[in-house]
Parts: C-alpha cells; sequence; structure tokens
C-alpha cells in the first residue's frame, strides 16, 4: 500500500474500469470507477444547484473554505508528491514543487474573492446611475492534462469557487487518482462535495460531448492540445458558452551574442527539461546566434549529459519517463526526421531501457525550419537548436509559428529587451528568465495557444458576468 491511499475515497474504487498505471515501472496503481451518463448527469445538476447557496455565501466565508484547502494540500504535500509521481512520472522534486505551486492558486484566489468590485458608471443623463455588477456564471466545467495532475486543476477549481461557481471536472484518463485527492481534500476542508466533484471515465471525447452540449455547464476551461481544444470550442457552439483554452506551444528561447551565456544554459536547463520536456511553456526551438552558438551548444551539452533519466522516484533522478509509449514514439519520429535531414545529435538522442517510456535528455544541432521538429510541440526532453544572424531574423524565425504560448530571451542590452519583448508574438515572454510561472502572473496564450488567462488578477473574470443595471427615476 502506498501512503497516499487514504486521499482517495474507497467509493472510487471498482474491478473493472479506468485502470491507472505508474509510467515509470508500467505497475497498476488502481483501477476507478467508469462512470456512467446518468452519473455524470447527477453529477453536472447537484453541482448547479449547489452553487446557489455557495454564490449567496460572503466572499470572505468562500475564501476561508479555499484557504482550509490550501492548507490541507499543503499538510498532506508528500503524500501528494508521491502520487504526482506515481501517476504522471515526474521527479519527486518537481512534484513536491507543483503541490506548492497548485496550492498557491487556492491562496491567491482566496484572497481575490475579496476584491470583485463593481463598478458605478457616470450616467449619460440626469435622474440616472449606471451600476456595473460582477456575478458568478454558473456551474463551470474542466478538463485537465496529465503533466501537471494538480495544478492545472487548482488553478481553473480556484477562481471558479472564488468567484461563486461549482465546478465539474475531467481530469486526464492517466492522472485522475491526484484529481481525486483534491476532491478528498476538498471536502475535508468543509467544501461542500457538489460544488467539486471529479468525473472518471473510460471515454474522454463522449464525456467531453456531455459537458460541451450541457446549458447547464455555462463555462468550460480546457488545457490540453490544440487539436482537442478546436473539438470542444466547435461542440461548445450550440450552448454559446464561455471559454477558456491553454493550448500547445512551440516555445522559442533566443540566445543574442550580448546574453550572459552561462544564465542563459542555467535558464536553458530549467525551461527545457522540467517534466522531461512535458509542458505547454518548455523551450522547443533554442534559436542561439552565430558567434556564440558553439559556446551554448557546448556548455548545455555538458549540463545534459550529467543528467541521471529513471524512475522520479528514485534519488538523484532529473529525468523521469515520459507519459506513454505513444509520446516515446512521437519524439522518436521527429528525431529521426530531423536527423535525415542534416540535424546533428549532441547529446542523447536514444531510448533508455526500462519498464518506462524512457528518452534520454538530447541535444540537437544544425536544426532548421524544414525539420518537423521545428513546428511541432516535441512534449520530450530534446532541446533542438537553430543558427541565427541578426534580431530581426530571430524574431521572424520565433513568430513562424501558429502557436503564441511563451516566448524567451537573453540578452543584456536595454534597448534589444524592450524591441524584442514587444515584437514576440506570445502571451508570455520571459527576459533573461527561464521559468515564468507563478500564480501572482497572468498565464496565457494568443493564436493557437489558446484563449483567456490564468492566475492573476485576471484569472477571476472567466468566471464571472458583466452585468449592467441602468437605474432610472432618481430625480
Ligand atoms: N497545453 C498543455 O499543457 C498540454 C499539451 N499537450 C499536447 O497534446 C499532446 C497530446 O497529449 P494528450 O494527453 O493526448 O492531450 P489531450 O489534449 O488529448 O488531453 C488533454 C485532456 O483532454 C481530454 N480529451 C482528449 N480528447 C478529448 C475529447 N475529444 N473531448 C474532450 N476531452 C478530451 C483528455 O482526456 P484523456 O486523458 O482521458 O484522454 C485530457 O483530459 C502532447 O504531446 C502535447 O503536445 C498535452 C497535454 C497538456
Ligand atoms: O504545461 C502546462 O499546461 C502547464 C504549464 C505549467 C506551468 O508552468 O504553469
Amino acid at each position: 500500500m502506498t501512503t497516499w491511499t487514504d486521499l482517495v475515497n474507497a467509493d472510487a474504487f471498482t474491478e473493472q474500469g479506468l485502470v491507472v498505471t505508474n509510467p515509470a515501472t508500467g505497475n497498476v496503481l488502481a483501477t476507478l470507477r467508469d462512470m456512467s451518463d446518468s452519473e455524470v448527469n447527477a453529477i453536472i445538476a447537484e453541482a448547479d444547484l449547489a452553487r446557489v447557496a455557495w454564490a449567496s455565501l460572503t466572499a470572505k466565508s468562500r475564501a476561508a473554505k479555499l484557504k482550509a484547502w490550501n492548507d490541507l494540500i499543503l499538510a498532506n504535500q508528500e503524500k501528494l508528491a508521491q502520487l504526482i509521481t506515481a501517476e504522471c512520472g515526474k521527479p519527486l522534486a518537481e512534484a513536491r514543487g507543483e503541490v506548492a505551486y497548485g496550492a498557491s492558486f487556492l491562496e491567491w484566489f482566496a484572497e481575490e474573492a475579496k476584491r470583485v468590485y463593481g463598478d458605478v458608471i457616470p450616467a449619460h443623463a440626469e435622474g440616472k446611475q449606471i451600476l456595473v455588477l460582477k456575478q458568478p456564471i454558473g456551474t463551470a466545467a474542466a478538463i485537465t492534462p496529465w503533466n501537471f495532475p494538480l495544478a492545472m486543476i487548482t488553478r481553473k477549481a480556484g477562481p471558479a469557487l472564488a468567484a461563486g461557481c461549482s465546478m465539474v471536472l475531467k481530469p486526464a484518463e492517466a492522472t485522475p487518482l491526484t484529481a481525486l485527492a483534491l476532491e478528498t481534500l476538498a471536502q475535508r476542508a468543509g467544501i461542500p462535495a457538489p460544488l467539486f466533484r471529479v468525473i472518471t471515465t473510460t471515454q474522454p471525447a463522449h464525456v467531453g460531448g456531455i459537458l460541451c452540449a450541457s446549458d447547464t455547464i455555462r463555462k468550460l476551461s480546457f488545457t490540453g492540445s490544440t487539436a482537442v481544444g478546436k473539438i470542444l470550442m466547435r461542440q461548445s457552439a450550440d450552448t454559446m458558452k464561455k471559454l477558456s483554452f491553454e493550448l500547445g506551444g512551440n516555445a522559442p528561447f533566443i540566445v543574442f551574442d550580448d546574453a550572459d551565456i552561462n544564465a542563459a544554459v542555467d535558464g536553458a536547463m530549467v525551461s527545457k527539461y522540467r517534466n522531461a520536456g512535458q509542458t505547454c511553456v518548455c523551450v522547443n526551438r533554442f534559436l542561439v546566434q552565430d558567434s556564440v552558438y558553439d559556446d551554448f551548444v557546448a556548455k548545455l551539452t555538458e549540463r545534459v549529459s550529467a543528467m541521471k533519466v529513471g524512475n522520479g522516484a528514485e534519488e538523484g533522478v532529473t529525468v523521469g519517463p515520459l507519459i506513454n509509449q505513444a509520446a516515446l514514439d512521437k519524439v522518436e519520429k521527429l528525431m529521426t526526421d530531423a536527423c535525415e535531414k542534416g540535424a546533428k545529435i549532441a547529446a542523447g538522442g536514444h531510448r533508455v531501457d526500462g519498464d518506462g517510456a524512457f528518452y534520454a535528455p538530447t541535444v540537437l544541432t544544425e536544426v532548421t525550419p524544414e525539420m518537423a521538429i521545428f513546428s511541432n510541440e516535441i512534449f520530450g526532453p530534446v532541446a533542438t537548436v537553430v543558427r541565427f544572424n541578426t534580431e530581426e531574423e530571430a524574431i521572424a524565425i520565433a513568430n513562424a509559428t501558429e502557436y503564441g504560448l511563451a516566448a524567451y530571451f537573453y540578452t543584456q542590452n536595454l534597448g534589444r529587451s524592450w524591441r524584442v519583448m514587444q515584437a514576440l508574438e506570445y502571451g508570455m515572454v520571459g527576459v533573461n528568465e527561464g521559468i515564468i510561472s507563478t500564480e501572482v502572473a497572468p498565464f496565457g496564450g494568443v493564436k493557437h495557444s489558446g484563449l483567456g488567462r490564468e492566475g492573476s488578477k485576471y484569472g477571476i473574470d472567466e468566471y464571472l458576468e458583466i452585468k449592467y443595471c441602468l437605474v432610472g427615476g432618481l430625480t
């Protein structure tokens, strides 16, 4: 028995249903109930009923419950971290970090709940007042990915509950146990059960269809692939839901010749290899100016060669398995295509033996836009390095993608910092920084990378409606 089992309600388990495995070992962690349509519909109806009383509480009361949920998550940090590592494979140190990061959204939105201010607008005529109210949108649904099984949930549930909404969640098939553990802790924190319910299913597309078609659900927030985001957007047209999408990326990381190269290599390591390269903001393309190209590649290769691949639960492991065999096949296919077109392997470039889908941390040089790896989200531990000559060329290469989530660049020139920051067509830009994620800043993308923002003071707006009231007869 692992230590996290008391965090998952015994009712969730069954003999046949959704099988959850450890990607590092292939061992079965649990088999969970495959919920029926009527159960899913009942969860939606109960969530809708419960939200009315929840919204009528003071913001301070809702905030207290969210804070209690945050505290319980932190009190169970080690158990949750072990569960995250078991389900999604990331090294334990990263999993511990995810628990703290995930909890921070609850603390943040507990505070923001108290700051949902309306407006009084100077009226256009005498004897009238214009009031703007902000009200909870209603029942919300979330569909979340496996790469951050905890933080991607709290980033949505925090603002939803803070705003006075309820939330129905469909987590990724690979990582439902962390979601169920969050559900348990929410209930222990005193959040009424129907307000945050997890759907376990083996039929994501079918359940996604139910959520999109439901008129009761007024808001859908999704994090995952751009392809699925587009399906959900189409399916939500008939119910005119408010949507937020945090989708794929193709992040450039530009190293200019005036950069601090050691700092750039530090930034590259944390940005590229976090979660074995499986985050939407991981660098997909390093663009390095010709005169510093060899230095950067040599320093990066040295650091990458020292990384340790293995089961994330083992001491010292810095790169865990990819989530499944399909992910490994995708990385290999991209590597084969790139090498056939002239790319060179400076480090890694091969599978690593084991029961899981392990791939060696890799540095691939002389990458060009003709290679599929240049334009596809790699979602693996492969750094591709592209050579450029001028600032204009770097910006053009960086923007030559349908995606627009995160971008990074390193320079010590102030003027260049402003120029490049403004020219990059991305929702988030790290300037001399490789990690940009924090609950206090707006996370989200432009172009095919999504709609809306999560976290920060803006994140709660996704769960609020603006109501304009014209009050007359006041003379
Ligand atoms: N932006 C990001 O953070 C992420 C980007 N990705 C990108 O997507 C690629 C594929 O990863 P993958 O896990 O398959 O991502 P998906 O977009 O398929 O999965 C994300 C979530 O959507 C669910 N889902 C899948 N299909 C549907 C559907 N038709 N209707 C409703 N929900 C659905 C999944 O359920 P289930 O898991 O049960 O299939 C999961 O909960 C990755 O290689 C990466 O490039 C992936 C994850 C996160
Ligand atoms: O990959 C994602 O979808 C989330 C990125 C994690 C983060 O930095 O918030």
